[in-house]
C-alpha cells in the first residue's frame, strides 16, 4: 500500500530501485554475456586495414541485430566513403543508432561506443589467438575485448536486463555505435552535425565507456588527450637497392627520415622527453594547484606500474609528474616505419621509400590545425637543411581534439553514487592519456554534457599484445551501468 502511494508522487522513487533483482539477473546470465563477447571478438573488425572492411561491415550488422533483438528502434546510418592515399575510395562502416523509450518526462542518455579494433596478429607475441576469446583464470583475452566490445555489450545487457525483468527503464536510452574509432572516427563528425536536430534533439547526456581504470579502484574519467597522426614519406631511388653495390653513392631515404625525426625530443641527458618542435609546449594550459592536489590524492602505485609494463626506469619518479605527463602534457611517439626492412633475419637493402608514422597526443589548449602547421613547417625546414635530393611529403591523417569535463557536474555526482552502490568505494577521478576522437565534437555540436565511465581494468593491454577484459569488470561493470541509469534518472534536466 505504501509503495502505491509513493509511486504516485514520484515516478522513479529511489527506494523502488530493484537493484538486487537486476544484479542477480546479470550474475545468472554471465555465461551468455561471455559467449556474445566471444562471437564479437571473433570478428576481425580492424578499421585500419581496408582488406578487413567486410569484417567491419559485418560487425556493424551484428551490433544492429543485437540491438534490434532487444526491441530497439535501430538504424544503420550510411556515412559515406573513405578516401585512400592512392585516391581510391572504400565505404565507411555504417553507424548504428538505436533508441529505447521516448518518454518526454524522463531523461535521455546517449551511449557512445565503437566495435572496431586495432590490428593484432598471433606473431606479434600474443599468448593466445587474438580473435578467439580465451578465458584464463577469469581474464578474457582477445583483441577488442576491453577496447571497446565488452563495454558496448555491457551497455546493451544493461537495457536487456531491465527489459527481461519487465522493469521500466528509468531513462530513455539511445546508442550511437561506430566502426572507425581506432582510425580517428572518419565520417562521424559530419553525421553528428547532420543529426543534431533529429537524433540528438532530445538527448540530455552522453556517456562514453571507452577507457580504463587507473588501478583496482573504479574511476570516472573527466579528460582525454587528442591525437594528431602524421605520415612523413621520404622517397628516393625508383626501387630498393643493394647496400653493397649502391651504399656510399646514394643519399638514402631512411637516413634522411631518421635525421629529421631524431630532433623531436630531448634525450635523457637533457630535460627528459621535452618536445622540441617550436610552439608545441607554449600552448599547453598550466597545471593548477587544484589539479596538482587532485593528482596527489589519486591511488597510483609506481612500482606496480613499472612491473606491469616491464621497465626499470620511467621518465619521472614521482606520482604527480607521471600522472601529469600521462594525461595533461603532450607527447610524441614514433609508431613505425613503412617500407623499412622489419622481418626476421637480415637483408642488406637500401629501402627506396620509407614512411614514418608518428603521432602527437595533444592537450588543452592545443589545436590540431595549429599542430599540423607546426609539425609540417618544422619537418620541411629541417629536411631543407639536409639539402637532400630525396622528396619529403608530410600529411596529417588524424586531427582529434582533446576533451575536458567539469568534475563538479551532477553527472559525476551520479557516477560516484553508482560506483558506491556497486563497489562500495569512492571512485578516483582521472584523466585518460588516450583519445576518444569524437568526444569534443559531441560536446561542441550537441552542447550536451559528457561523462566517461570506464569499466576496463588498469592492466587490460589496450592496443597491445594479450588485450583482455576480466569477467569481474565485465559483469560488475554491467551492474554499474544499471545503477548509473537509476542515478541519472534523478538529475535535474540541464
Ligand atoms: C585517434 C586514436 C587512434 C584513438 C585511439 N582511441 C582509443 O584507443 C580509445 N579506445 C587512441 O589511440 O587513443
Amino acid at each position: 500500500m505504501l509503495l502505491v502511494v509513493i509511486s504516485s508522487v514520484s515516478p522513479h522513487p529511489h527506494h523502488l530501485f530493484e537493484y538486487d533483482e537486476l544484479s542477480q539477473y546479470v550474475d545468472s546470465h554471465q555465461e551468455e554475456y561471455v559467449q556474445t563477447l566471444r562471437d564479437w571478438v571473433a570478428v576481425e573488425s580492424d578499421s585500419s586495414d581496408v582488406l578487413r572492411r567486410p569484417d567491419c561491415h559485418r560487425m556493424m550488422d551484428m551490433t544492429a541485430e543485437k540491438l534490434q533483438a532487444i526491441g530497439g528502434k535501430v538504424e544503420l546510418v550510411d556515412i559515406g566513403v573513405q578516401e585512400l592515399p592512392d585516391g581510391k575510395t572504400v565505404a565507411l562502416p555504417k553507424v548504428v543508432t538505436a533508441q529505447f523509450g521516448s518518454d518526454p518526462s524522463k531523461q535521455t542518455v546517449c551511449v557512445y561506443g565503437h566495435v572496431d579494433v586495432q590490428p593484432a596478429k598471433l606473431e606479434d607475441g600474443w599468448a593466445t589467438e587474438p580473435y578467439n576469446l580465451t578465458d584464463i583464470n577469469g581474464h578474457l583475452y582477445g583483441r577488442g575485448a576491453s577496447d571497446n566490445k565488452a563495454p558496448v555489450l555491457a551497455w546493451i545487457h544493461t537495457v536487456e536486463a531491465y527489459q527481461a525483468l519487465s522493469i521500466d527503464l528509468p531513462v530513455n536510452v539511445k546508442f550511437i555505435i561506430e566502426g572507425m574509432e581506432e582510425t580517428g572516427s572518419n565520417g562521424l563528425d559530419a553525421m553528428i552535425v547532420a543529426q543534431k536536430g533529429t537524433f540528438f534533439s532530445d538527448v540530455d547526456y552522453i556517456i562514453i565507456s571507452d577507457c580504463g581504470w587507473l588501478s583496482r579502484r573504479p574511476a570516472l574519467t573527466y579528460g582525454t588527450r587528442g591525437n594528431c597522426y602524421f605520415f612523413a614519406e621520404v622517397e628516393g631511388p625508383k626501387q630498393d637497392l643493394h647496400s653493397g653495390v649502391y651504399g656510399g653513392t646514394v643519399i638514402e631515404p631512411m637516413t634522411d627520415l631518421i635525421g629529421i625525426l631524431g630532433g623531436f625530443l630531448t634525450s635523457l641527458s637533457d630535460r627528459i622527453g621535452k618536445i622540441l618542435i617550436p610552439g608545441i609546449r607554449e600552448a599547453v594550459a598550466p597545471l593548477s594547484d587544484e589539479e596538482w592536489k587532485m593528482y596527489q590524492d589519486i591511488e597510483f602505485d609506481i612500482e606496480s606500474f613499472k612491473s606491469k609494463i616491464g621497465v626499470s626506469q620511467l621518465m619521472y619518479s614521482n606520482k604527480v609528474d607521471l600522472l601529469a605527463h600521462r594525461w595533461r602534457y603532450p607527447t610524441v611517439t614514433i609508431h613505425g616505419i613503412e617500407g623499412a626492412f622489419s622481418g626476421p633475419g637480415s637483408k642488406t637493402v637500401i629501402p627506396a621509400k620509407v614512411i614514418a608514422k608518428f603521432s602527437i597526443r595533444q592537450v588543452p589548449n592545443m589545436d590540431p590545425a595549429v599542430v599540423k602547421k607546426q609539425v609540417t613547417d618544422y619537418l620541411y625546414s629541417v629536411f631543407a637543411k639536409r639539402k637532400s635530393p630525396n622528396k619529403l611529403k608530410v600529411t596529417m591523417i588524424i586531427g582529434a581534439k582533446p576533451w575536458l569535463a567539469d568534475t563538479k557536474h551532477p553527472l559525476y555526482e551520479a557516477g560516484k553514487a553508482a560506483v558506491k552502490r556497486v563497489f562500495d568505494v569512492e571512485p578516483d577521478l582521472i584523466r585518460e592519456g588516450g583519445t576518444i576522437p569524437i568526444a569534443k565534437t559531441f560536446e561542441d555540436v550537441t552542447g550536451k554534457s559528457i561523462i566517461m565511465m570506464p569499466i576496463g581494468g588498469f592492466d587490460d593491454g589496450l592496443h597491445s599484445q594479450n588485450e583482455k577484459m576480466s569477467r569481474y569488470n565485465y559483469i560488475e561493470g554491467t551492474k554499474l551501468f544499471i545503477a548509473y541509469l537509476h542515478e541519472v534518472a534523478h538529475l535535474k534536466k540541464d
